[in-house]
């Protein structure tokens, strides 16, 4: 218990220092994300995309790293865990895990980075809840959030959540956000019955999809999301992804999205059929 006390400690005085360099980076990546972002519309005929764009209704947005911004939390508990293993932690692998089911991200965590003889994913679990449980409550929106999701609500388009985060961690993340959260026609969690497999498998974006009050297609449907599993999610549930990645991801993840960009706060409402910035409305 000290030394999860101890390690704590170190991890509240890590993400103190690292907020600044985080925001100095987000920024300094911006204009990369933007070259990409056209490379990747430049793939497609014009009028393929304005089609496909044009018909979303229905909104479903992923929760971690996307609305709020918990994955840095998730990152600086399990650098201090490897630590104890004289390992990093990086990139590749948080790219493996990010999005998934607690368990299933567990596994990949201990078996990924060599550690499995030593630590099982139960005890990896066991072993980061008390830092995460007391860096949750104070996540922050991430940049753009509150504008769209005002939006969307004041011109009465349906939103929902989807999350790999289960219920006791979901209530510990929105402590503070009460206001988005209140929004949103419904929210789908990771230990939900409906969700059978985490993301990438197509579960948990067919049960959100499902539940609003129209019968929706698919292709009415627009996710945001910011994990590889969860653009393959929207993807094998046969619905168009905008990715929003941490500027630290490999680029070659964002290939299976429909548009990549490098803030929410550039997303353009009215390239979707969307009811535009702008209007009186909004
Ligand atoms: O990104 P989300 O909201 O699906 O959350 C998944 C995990 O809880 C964090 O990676
Ligand atoms: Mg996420």
């Amino acid at each position: 218990m000290f030394r999860i006390q101890q390690q704590f400690k170190l991890v509240s005085l890590r993400f103190q220092s690292q907020t600044f360099q985080l925001s100095r980076n987000n920024s300094i990546s911006s204009n990369i994300f933007t070259a990409n972002s056209s490379n990747l519309k430049m793939s497609k005929s014009n009028d393929e995309i304005s089609t496909k764009r044009a018909s979303i209704t229905h909104i479903i947005f992923d929760m971690d790293g996307l609305l709020i911004d918990t994955e840095n939390f998730y990152s600086q508990v399990q650098e201090v865990i490897l630590a104890r293993f004289g390992k990093t932690f990086d990139w590749s692998l948080k790219a493996k895990m990010m999005g998934k089911k607690a368990i299933e991200s567990a596994k990949i965590f201990v078996e990924e980075s060599g550690i499995s003889d030593s630590l099982t994913p139960e005890q990896f679990l066991v072993e980061r809840e008390d830092m995460l449980q007391s860096l949750f409550p104070t996540c922050n929106l991430m940049p753009g959030v509150s504008r769209l999701i005002n939006h969307f609500h004041t011109n009465r388009i349906p939103m929902a959540v989807a999350t790999g985060s289960h219920k006791r961690h979901f209530e510990l993340k929105t402590q503070k956000h009460g206001e988005i959260i209140s929004m949103m026609h419904h929210i789908v969690l990771g230990d939900d019955p409906d969700v059978k497999k985490g993301k990438p498998s197509p579960d948990i974006f067919l049960a959100a999809a499902k539940r609003f009050e129209d019968v929706v297609d698919p292709s009415n449907i627009l996710v945001f999301e910011d994990a590889p599993a969860g653009v393959g999610a929207a993807k094998n549930a046969g619905i168009s992804v905008v990715m929003v990645p941490d500027p630290r991801l490999d680029s070659s993840y964002h290939s299976g999205a429909d548009q990549v960009l490098s803030s929410l706060l550039d997303f353009n409402p009215g390239e979707w059929g969307l009811p535009p910035f702008g209007d009186a409305a909004s």
